[in-house]
């Protein structure tokens, strides 16, 4: 089996090119290569299929096998590799999610290879049914309390096609996210768990955002996360619409349009190319 290995701002995950090879067991798979010791490493593994209605679809498992909606961080990713791969001539894409269709556009270098990756990430969506969240189906959870054993959090609750929970706290690197992540993660109230961003704002255009994925544990990035932050900085007053988002692994320049989409733009890195076979790595 082929892979790449990529990564955005550090959320990296392993990539397998589906139109050409058979993938069984995706979800056992993911455990698997996603090990930093008994396999390859990252965040998760993302398969690149054919669709019939857009260039490619992206299927994303964390590194905990648990399939997930979207990836912000992935999808610019499989839009590099499907480009310098000239599986698609054009600099706009359009990629099939479990979320939903989503719009890409490329930036190239010289050398026409892909430097930065804008994608439309669809409208947040605000109703509790939608994360899915306990309360009633059509009531927002915007700035509720939410209360753990021994903490309590204003958090902004929201999805991007996948569940995100904003909490602004006055220092990120304060925050003892392995005690409270996972906490929040599997709260009662996230009937299929939530992924988890602290952000500290450091100005009505800029943030810092330590982050706590659903199926992954702490990683270095996270772009629909980021595009929840958005989302949930401007509603809340604390920030404008356009933001550069300093994440552990790097940075994302978002911006909460008027007609609804979030855009997000942001780097794309390939780090190494490899095989493997299935069932030596699945012993
Ligand atoms: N852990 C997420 C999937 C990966 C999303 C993240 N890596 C991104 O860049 O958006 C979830 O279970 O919804």
């Amino acid at each position: 089996m082929r892979f790449v290995k990529m990564q955005g701002i550090g959320n990296d995950y392993v990539y397998i090119d589906g139109f050409d090879q058979q993938i069984e067991q995706p979800e056992r798979l993911a455990a698997r290569v996603s090990d930093r010791h008994f396999g390859i490493g990252g965040d998760g593994l993302i398969l690149i299929l054919p669709s019939q209605i857009a260039d490619a679809r992206m299927r994303v498992f964390n590194a905990d096998g648990s399939e997930a909606q979207m990836c912000g961080n992935g999808i610019r990713c499989v839009a590099k590799y499907l480009y310098e791969a000239r599986r698609v001539q054009r600099r706009e894409l359009t990629i099939e999610t479990a979320a939903g269709l989503r719009q890409l556009q490329l930036r190239t270098d010289a050398a026409d290879r892909v430097v930065q990756v804008s994608v439309d990430m669809g409208a947040p969506r605000l109703q509790r049914s939608a994360l899915p969240m306990t309360g009633p189906s059509d009531e927002q959870a915007l700035g509720v309390r939410l209360e753990l054993a021994d903490q309590a959090f204003e958090a902004y609750c929201l999805s991007m096609g996948n569940p995100h929970c904003v909490i602004f706290v006055p220092d990120v690197a304060a925050v003892p996210l392995a005690l409270w992540g996972p906490q929040i993660e599997t709260h009662a109230w996230f009937p299929e768990r939530i992924n988890v961003e602290f952000v500290q704002v450091l100005s009505p255009e800029a943030v810092r955002q330590r982050t706590w994925e659903r199926g992954a544990g702490e990683t270095l990035a996270c772009g629909t996360g980021a595009s929840a932050v958005t989302v949930a900085g401007f509603l809340s007053g604390r920030t404008g619409r356009r933001i550069r988002n300093q994440l552990t692994g790097g940075e994302l320049e978002l911006y909460y349009s008027e007609e609804g989409p979030v855009i997000m733009t942001g780097p794309a890195v390939e780090v190494c190319r490899g095989t493997f076979v299935p069932a030596e790595l699945l012993t």
